[in-house]
């Protein structure tokens, strides 16, 4: 590409404002830049540094705030942005080995300068409302700004020309308080929207360029540069740099026939062109007319969801302390995958570009997902959990809204129970021959059944990789106490549910119904074990109903760490002992929540991971 810019000997030779306008105007008479390539893409290393949160040292700083607003903290300053150049061994081949810009703006130090893709959102969505064009438009724009390309061209053209814009802006953001959080220098930022050519905004083209079938271009500036700009009320023409140049801190420009014009509305952040209508100029309205602008959330549940959104980062970041070992990006995918089967957070991981119709490995997608719980719970126990219901039948018509939900989508989906539960047995199938009920001990106080080969082996593999994946619950213990470290399974999957369901059910033959929020326990330090106790009844989330059974999975084979069925709650005494269960990988150990029972001490390296949970009998 042959960037926009001057060479520096041409700089050198317009050190006076007025060079500097003119070298301005060529500058932006030039075609804005196109979009990037790949190869000009931020280096791998450099956005995994993003990722972790240091790139500060490449003077680059990208933020994820509530899942939208981007900040890019540019290199500001000349020598910053040589060793910017240097860090990411950047080589403009355009640039003859020299650095044009040195000399345009040595000395001007704007570290707070940033650009934010609110405002970008904020005219896309109102262009293409929340729909795949938007996600579309809005992702190429996410990765033109982080492309080098475009950092170096924007510091070349804050340097020759927008220097005193974003002085201004800031001086006026840095005084409304109020405006703070949204971080947004919004002059600077729609400048971006409206040079970025290649979104081809019709709103913007409508009114600031020229009709593209047109011969004959548009009639020069009043200053005899070629126009950029048409404003929409009247027949002038006006370059972009003296549509800077006429900036004057307010909400709006003069037009060079005397007309005052709607900034915003140039800028295609407005929709109605107040002041051109008006003719009146208004000064130092600012915040008050910001806060009119359209907004890309607007309605009640969007707010909702950005709750949620905040709720999600929370967790997340708690997940990634309580999970040394895997890297944030994997976690957070992971995470994401684990957590995307909560339908109830379907929108806010939506919010955090997630594909709701992605596939998931046992082949159905979080919509999918969503369509069966649907009907599964309107057929079933609609009425038990209204809740629920509503949930789901609003994130349901959020999805069709967005566009989420198309007809393919739509007719895809519509599968049943009964072929849900096949996807779901992916794992592999279960059939009456592969439960064994190796004990069936019929004591006074309860029972206690094993049943091996119960699960499918990819299942309990997919268990025990939940140790990496969820956030390890928060515990206070005793002094010398030493459980086991807890994890929260919610299985809205309905993965683990539906093959437990089936595994008991055939050993019974009895229909079982278990509860949905599982535990995962892993004795990760030296000793860690479970004193004599009886467990309690839940109450079931979707039934409503109260558990009597507990179940435990054994997710890995382990010598030590034995579940002891006991007469009594008693400790150590060997008559006391009913049975001692060993941990089998992919055994299932159900009792009656009040058979004592205890977990015996680990060995010296801890490493008993099991899953715990409960069910009901339906009959019962
Ligand atoms: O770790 C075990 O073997 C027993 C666990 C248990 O009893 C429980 O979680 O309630
Ligand atoms: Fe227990």
């Amino acid at each position: 590409m042959s960037r926009p810019g001057p060479t520096s000997s041409t700089v050198r030779s317009h050190r006076s404002s007025h060079g500097l306008r003119q070298k301005a105007h060529y500058i932006l008479a030039t075609r804005p830049p196109p979009p990037p390539d790949e190869a000009s893409y931020l280096p791998s290393y450099l956005l995994r540094a993003v990722e972790r949160g240091d790139a500060s040292k490449f003077g680059l700083v990208k933020m994820l705030d509530e899942g939208n607003i981007y900040k890019l903290s540019l290199p500001a300053t000349l020598s910053d942005l040589e060793s910017w150049k240097k860090t990411v061994n950047y080589n403009d081949p355009d640039d003859g080995g020299d650095a044009p810009h040195k000399a345009a703006g040595a000395g001007w130090d704007d570290s707070d300068s940033y650009i934010s893709l609110h405002a970008i959102r904020s005219t896309l969505y109102r262009i293409y409302g929340c729909s795949p064009e938007f996600d579309a438009k809005y992702n190429q724009t996410v990765n033109y700004l982080v492309s080098v390309k475009f950092q170096l061209t924007l510091i070349q053209y804050s340097c020759l020309l927008l220097k005193p814009t974003i002085t201004c802006t800031l001086l006026r953001f840095k005084s409304l308080t109020s405006l703070e959080s949204l971080k947004v220098p919004r002059y600077y930022g729609a400048w971006i929207v409206w040079n970025l050519e290649w979104l081809k905004l019709d709103h913007h083209t409508r009114y600031f360029q020229s009709s593209p079938g047109a011969t004959t271009p548009p009639p020069p500036c009043s200053c005899g540069s070629p126009s950029t700009l048409k404003p929409p009320c009247c027949s002038c023409t006006i370059c972009t740099s003296c549509f800077f140049s006429t900036q004057k801190n307010t909400d709006f420009v003069s037009c060079p026939c005397g007309k005052s014009i709607d900034k915003y509305f140039l800028l295609g952040l407005s929709k109605e062109n107040n002041g051109c209508e008006r003719g009146e100029e208004l000064a130092g309205t600012s915040l008050e007319r910001y806060n009119m602008l359209p907004e890309e959330v607007t309605t009640k549940e969007l707010k909702k969801s950005r709750k949620e959104k905040v709720k999600i980062e929370v967790s997340k970041t708690k997940a990634f302390q309580g999970n040394a070992g895997l890297t944030k990006s994997s976690r957070s995918e992971k995470w994401l995958e684990t957590y995307g089967f909560n339908i109830g957070r379907l929108k806010a991981l939506h919010d955090l570009g997630v594909d709701v119709n992605e596939q998931y490995p046992d082949g159905t997608t979080m919509f999918e997902l969503l369509h069966w719980r649907r009907e599964h719970l309107e057929g079933e126990e609609g009425i038990a959990n209204e809740e629920e219901r509503v949930r789901n039948l609003e994130v349901l018509g959020w999805l069709i809204e967005t566009g989420e939900c198309n007809d393919g989508v739509r007719n895809h989906s519509k599968i049943g129970v009964s072929e849900y539960d096949d996807n779901m047995l992916d794992f592999g199938e279960i059939s009456a021959s592969n439960v064994v009920i190796s004990e069936v001990d019929d004591v006074a106080q309860g029972a206690a059944f094993i049943i091996d080969d119960g699960l499918p082996p990819g299942l309990v593999e997919y268990l025990l990789n939940q140790l990496d994946i969820l956030p390890a619950a928060r515990q206070k213990l005793k002094k010398n106490q030493t459980c086991s470290q807890r994890f929260y399974y919610p299985d809205w999957s309905n993965r683990l549910s539906s093959a437990l369901d089936k595994a008991i059910s055939l050993a019974f033959d009895r229909r079982v119904r278990c509860l949905r929020n599982y535990r995962i326990l892993f004795y990760d330090r030296p000793g860690g074990s479970l004193p004599p106790h009886i467990d309690i009844p839940k109450k079931c989330s979707v039934t409503g109903k109260m558990s009597r059974y507990t179940v435990l999975v054994y997710l890995n084979d382990y010598k030590g760490g034995e579940t002891a069925i006991l007469k009594d709650e008693k400790c150590g005494i060997e008559e006391n002992v009913i049975k001692i269960v060993e941990c089998k990988k992919g055994r299932i150990l159900c009792f009656k929540h009040d058979t004592p029972h205890e977990g015996k001490e680990v060995g010296e390296n801890g490493g008993k991971a099991i899953v715990r949970g409960e069910f009901y009998f339906e009959d019962e």
